[in-house]
């Protein structure tokens, strides 16, 4: 077998004291990792100032071999920051309201892939398989054919990929088209995100689509298919069962005394809902009454990407309106809405999964959402809760048993909540075996093995 090598800008190298992972792309590559082994190349998460940053600083972890580079504070700020998460983010999410353009972040952008290029190629052996993950490293493979790589080189795209008029709002789509269709075998969540990258290279007339999921672009041959991200079902399942005897679980369920848990979990992200989802949840409390003081609504939202500014003005305008809501509708006895600011750890999480009666997972717009996978894998088949999600997760391509919302529609959200709390126990195990059932299967090694299996294949 070849060896992997694994690029993404976010690594999470464990730790061994149950730390919280820093979402969903860390999560998934270190369970897909553990299985096969390799190395895993990406940034430190930590700047060198304006100093030309050490060599790599190599970790043996098991049968994986962790390689990270610090970025200068100006890479972080031009590429990270500035290009990454101002631009790529917000058009990928479909919000050009919020893409912030400057072209000296978009040349630090391309200058930092070059710069991955010259760190990973010694590293890189002839028979090694190469895959790149997410937007932060379009250009990776480009850079690389530039230096005489002649490796399979794949891309998996952990974001939504929009159609081709949103694509086009950002000026330098044409050479995030050319990068894309530098690699061999390019991954998207869904078929929709499919279906929109072969909208795109049709529309600009810059390659063509000639089988379906085979695609000829800038003089280069390359396939595209939709591989959709799992997470350890089995092993997310059991953590569930045990953590019911953790101190803070059996801490969370004697603090809400007998009311159903209505839970959200989410960075601190504009693409995630939030603040539509706390209409919803009052709307749902304002329409129902009765239900005043029988539910906890408990948001845990660690804070994101805080150095960017519209992540920072979001922490604001969210815990405003948590503490508006709890003074409108709370009561001496009952506060509705509790809003944590702080991470998780996933033991810990599990445990609240299966407290929770309603997993409420309502992005605008969202690649997978690796919580709604969560919830449903850690609930107690005895008793199952109810996963409310949006249509606009990638998620909600492949779990027919949720009940699925416009997070847009606050009506239709908070008409969902009121459906899911009085669900019979028949339909909400009829509804979970399903969706477990397709977890079980298609978890995140089976995610893996067909993306890698794809791209070797001649
Ligand atoms: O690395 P950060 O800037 O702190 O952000 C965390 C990650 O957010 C995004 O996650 C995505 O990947 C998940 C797994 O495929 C998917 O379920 C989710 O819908 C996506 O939003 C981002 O794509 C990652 O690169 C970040 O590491
Ligand atoms: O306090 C928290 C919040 C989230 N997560 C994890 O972060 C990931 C979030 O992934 P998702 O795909 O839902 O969204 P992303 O943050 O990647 O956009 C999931 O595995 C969560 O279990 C965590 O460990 N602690």
């Amino acid at each position: 077998m070849s060896r992997l090598i694994i690029v993404s800008n976010r690594v999470s190298v464990p730790d061994h004291k149950g730390a919280a992972a820093a979402g969903g792309l860390a999560v998934a590559l270190q369970a897909a990792l553990a299985e096969r082994g390799g190395i895993w190349m990406g940034w430190s998460g930590k700047s060198s100032g304006e100093a030309e940053p050490e060599p790599l600083e190599m970790t043996q972890d098991g049968n994986i071999t962790y390689a990270l580079t610090d970025l200068t504070q100006t890479d972080v700020e031009e590429y990270y920051q500035g290009f990454a998460n101002r631009v790529l983010w917000p058009i990928c999410h479909y919000r050009l309201d919020l893409a912030e353009y400057a072209r000296k972040e978009m040349t630090g952008y391309f200058r930092v892939n070059r710069f991955f290029a010259h760190r990973l190629a010694p590293l890189i052996e002839p028979d090694d398989i190469i895959w790149v993950h997410d937007y932060h490293l379009i250009p990776l493979a480009a850079e690389l054919r530039q230096m005489g790589l002649k490796n399979r080189i794949g891309f998996f795209l952990h974001i939504p990929w929009p159609p081709a008029d949103v694509v086009r709002a950002m000026p330098v789509h044409e050479e995030i088209m050319r990068g894309l269709s530098s690699y061999d075998l390019l991954g998207f969540q869904t078929d929709h995100d499919l279906e929109n990258f072969a909208g795109c290279l049709k529309r600009e007339g810059m390659g063509i689509e000639k089988s379906p999921g085979h695609f000829s672009a800038h003089g280069h041959d390359f396939r595209g298919g939709a591989y959709s991200i799992g997470i350890e079902t089995a092993a997310f399942a059991a953590f569930a069962r045990k953590a019911a005897s953790h101190s803070m679980v059996h801490k969370a369920r004697k603090s809400i005394e007998g009311r159903d848990l209505i839970l959200g979990v989410d960075r601190l992200d504009y693409s995630k809902g939030i603040t539509q989802r706390i209409d919803a949840f009052e709307r749902f409390i304002t329409n129902n009454p009765a239900h005043q003081r029988s539910v906890t609504y408990l948001q845990i939202t660690p804070k994101s990407r805080s150095e960017v500014p519209e992540y920072e003005a979001m922490q604001h305008a969210v815990a405003e309106q948590a503490g508006r809501v709890n003074g409108a509708i709370g009561t001496v006895d009952w506060v509705p809405i509790r809003y944590i600011n702080r991470s998780i750890s996933r033991p810990i999480l599990a445990g609240l999964y299966r407290l929770a009666k309603v997993g409420l997972v309502t992005p605008l717009r969202d690649g997978m959402n690796l919580v709604a996978k969560e919830y449903v894998a850690a609930q107690d088949p005895d008793d199952p809760g109810v996963l409310v999600l949006s249509q606009f997760a990638g998620a909600a391509r492949k779990l027919h048993g949720a009940l699925l919302v416009n997070p847009y529609d606050v009506d239709g959200t908070a008409n969902a909540l009121a459906r899911a709390v009085n669900m019979p126990l028949q339909e909400r195990q009829e509804r979970w075996r399903g969706m477990m059932d397709y977890l079980l299967e298609h978890d995140v090694l089976h995610w893996c093995e067909t993306f890698l299996a794809d791209l070797t294949a001649k």
